[in-house]
């Protein structure tokens, strides 16, 4: 493997050195990180993370390589790695081939040997910022703070219209009896498998699809899915969630699905300090009272002031390390949103539950 140098830059001056892996180049994103301690390649290939440079705090990345199938989407869309021991020798049984080679593919530079607590309890201090990763520019910062001028703030990014498929397709038996329209903003692939498990047939349309183009197919219900970015600026999708409201038939949400359901409602969101990006992270569900450890990754949330000042709306989850709202549903419609992944891919298992209340909802 190459043992070329790289540099990473943070918006507020910070400077990383360490080895390049993956692409040599440079590449710059909003710094972010997953505390998961595995699922590696779910991570990088989840449609939520584009525009995203990931911190891993595991500290070893890379060594039980990558599968060739599809994990949470064909490729990733990151805009770069960062971790502490970069394994390119890799131990597996079912592996197709080493990380770096992955990275190479998918042309993603990432950054090695990068001392990964000390930049994460920064991050944790500082807040979410953009940053840059090169093996291009070594000493010369002013070319580096160039580059790193030209990445986008994730405030007001819209990026699901990018990552969502361009056509329809479908997903599961298409005996099944029951029928959702999901409206693909950056969907991860596990909620297709969790709701086929289910006997459910999936059609997943793109993110600017209109509410007479989903109710062609005669759904039973609909499902918003997670993806990237900013949902403040998504008004297509706020204004398509208004209206597929309109109809009666069930509705699920899943993290940004979550919140267009609740600016659908009349709900802010707003970004967060740092965000929430683990497979740890425990939520109580007030309905039934018991404690969920939960898998995560989100930068926004919504306003827990506006969701209680509206009448419609019941709080249904609440985050137990910060009280941010979790969990919401509507008072008169068949309509529910979780702000984490009950399809934890990677995670614990315990909010898969929540597939199966939106499957009863539709029969
Ligand atoms: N996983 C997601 O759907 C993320 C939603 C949104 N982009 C956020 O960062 O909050």
């Amino acid at each position: 493997m190459n043992k070329q140098k790289a540099t990473l830059l943070l918006a507020d001056g910070t400077i990383f050195r360490g080895t390049l892996i993956g692409k040599p180049g440079t590449n710059g994103g909003e710094i972010c990180f997953n505390t998961g301690m595995t699922g590696y390649q779910e991570i990088y290939t989840d449609p939520s993370y584009t525009g995203q440079i990931i911190v891993t705090t595991t500290s070893h990345i890379g060594n039980y390589g990558v599968i060739d199938t599809e994990v949470e989407s064909d490729s990733p869309t990151i805009s770069g790695i960062v971790v502490n021991t970069f394994s390119d020798v890799y131990s597996r049984l079912d592996a197709d081939g080493s990380l770096q080679d992955y990275l190479v593919k998918h042309n993603i530079t990432g950054i090695a040997d990068i001392d990964t607590r000390m930049l994460v309890r920064h991050i944790r201090s500082k807040g979410a910022m953009n940053a840059i990763i090169s093996s291009e520019f070594e000493d010369d910062l002013a070319g580096l703070k160039a580059e790193l001028n030209l990445v986008p703030d994730m405030n007001g990014l819209e990026l699901s219209s990018k990552v969502c498929t361009k056509e329809p397709y479908f997903f599961g038996d298409e005996n099944a009896t029951i029928k959702v329209a999901c409206l693909d903003f950056g969907i991860k692939k596990n909620i297709l498998r969790n709701l086929a498990d289910r006997g459910v047939y999936c059609k997943v349309f793109p993110a600017k699809t209109s509410l007479s183009e989903l109710q062609a197919w005669s759904p039973n219900g609909y499902f918003l899915s997670n993806g990237p970015g900013d949902p403040a600026v998504m008004e297509y999708a706020v204004n398509t969630t208004r209206e597929i409201l309109e109809t009666g038939k069930p509705v699920f949400g899943i993290c940004l699905g979550h919140q267009l359901l609740a600016e659908a409602c009349g709900v802010s969101t707003y970004k967060m300090h740092h965000g929430h990006r683990g497979i740890n992270h425990p939520i109580k569900n007030l309905v039934t009272g018991k404690s969920e450890i939960t898998s995560q990754n989100h930068g926004f949330v919504v306003k827990r002031e506006d969701v209680e000042n509206n009448s419609d709306l019941e709080i249904t989850h609440v985050h137990l390390n910060d009280g941010t709202v979790a969990g919401i549903k509507l008072k008169s419609k068949p309509a529910f949103s979780v702000q984490y992944h009950p399809e934890s891919a990677p995670g614990p298992h315990d909010s898969r539950y929540l597939f199966d209340e939106f499957v009863s909802l539709m029969q």
